[in-house]
């Protein structure tokens, strides 16, 4: 796994953005996989401002989502598809009907979990993958104890998780879903590329357990070092707690210029 250790997480959003560029001018109609919460915020950022000065065009590109929340109603702002459409859809220039996420208000959720299986792999698979961690080691949302091999399925979150995310939900933790459907790690290592971006101190002990640690289903995430590509983007606080930090950055200042992200 590659680690880029940056400055601060606008920076993270800078080097993530390129990645993104990179690809999106090799292959204009790249296949996305779309993260939320905080840690993608800025890569967003970025790519409607790059959108904005014609830096870059994501309108042959197509989108897929991580995960979704069980049972909010279509309205609610922090149903994964709306935050994807405000954070990404309105601000560039990717299509809204070119984005798809698992159907999380299906009256047959397995049933929607196996069409959504079916419709990555009918785009082609997912070129660059966006992830973030949660402070418990997870991706998208499989908690700890997930199976290392999961395809998109139901789950139910922990109360770490619900606690975590109650901040979007106006710190009311009744108020966040306990079920969610989410691609399984199985679905998430077959990504051409994964992108994992972290920031900020409380993800300092995830990221360490993520990157150097043992693969375990108790740090879902650890099961990245099994995917031959994989770029961590990450900044000084969130990298504080890795034990390779000096390699890790010895890597890339002389990294050659030819081997891209
Ligand atoms: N389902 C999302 C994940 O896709 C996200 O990566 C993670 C970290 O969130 P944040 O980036 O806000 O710290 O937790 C959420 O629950």
């Amino acid at each position: 796994m590659e680690v880029v250790i940056v400055s601060d997480a606008a920076a993270v959003g800078e080097v993530s953005a390129d990645a993104i560029s990179a690809l999106v001018q090799r292959k204009p109609d790249a296949v996305l996989g779309l993260a939320t919460g905080s840690s993608p915020s800025e890569l967003y950022r970025e790519l409607a401002r790059r959108v904005a000065t014609d830096e870059l065009s994501l309108a042959q590109c197509r989108g897929f989502l991580l995960d979704e929340y069980v049972g909010l109603p279509a309205d609610h702002p922090q149903r994964y598809r709306t935050v994807i459409e405000t954070e990404v859809v309105t601000p560039t220039d990717l299509r809204s009907e070119r984005v798809q996420g698992p159907d999380g208000l299906a009256a047959d959720l397995p049933g929607a979990c196996a069409d959504y299986e079916r419709s990555i792999q009918d785009a082609g698979g997912i070129d660059l993958q966006i992830l973030g961690v949660g402070s418990d080691g997870h991706i998208a949302f499989n908690e700890p104890g997930s199976s290392l091999g999961a395809r998109t399925r139901i789950k139910t979150l922990t109360d770490q998780t619900r606690r975590d995310n109650a901040r979007y939900f106006g710190d009311d933790i009744g108020s966040v879903p306990h079920h969610c459907l989410t691609q399984g790690i199985g679905t998430i290592l077959q990504a051409r590329h994964l992108v994992l971006l972290a920031s900020g101190r409380a993800k300092a002990e995830a990221l360490h357990q993520v990157v150097e640690g043992p693969v375990t289903a108790m740090w879902p995430g650890s099961a990245l070092q099994l995917h031959p590509h994989v770029t961590a983007i990450v900044d000084e606080a969130a990298a504080s707690r890795l034990q390779l930090s000096a390699y890790y950055r010895d890597a890339y200042r002389n990294k050659p210029a030819w081997q891209g992200l």
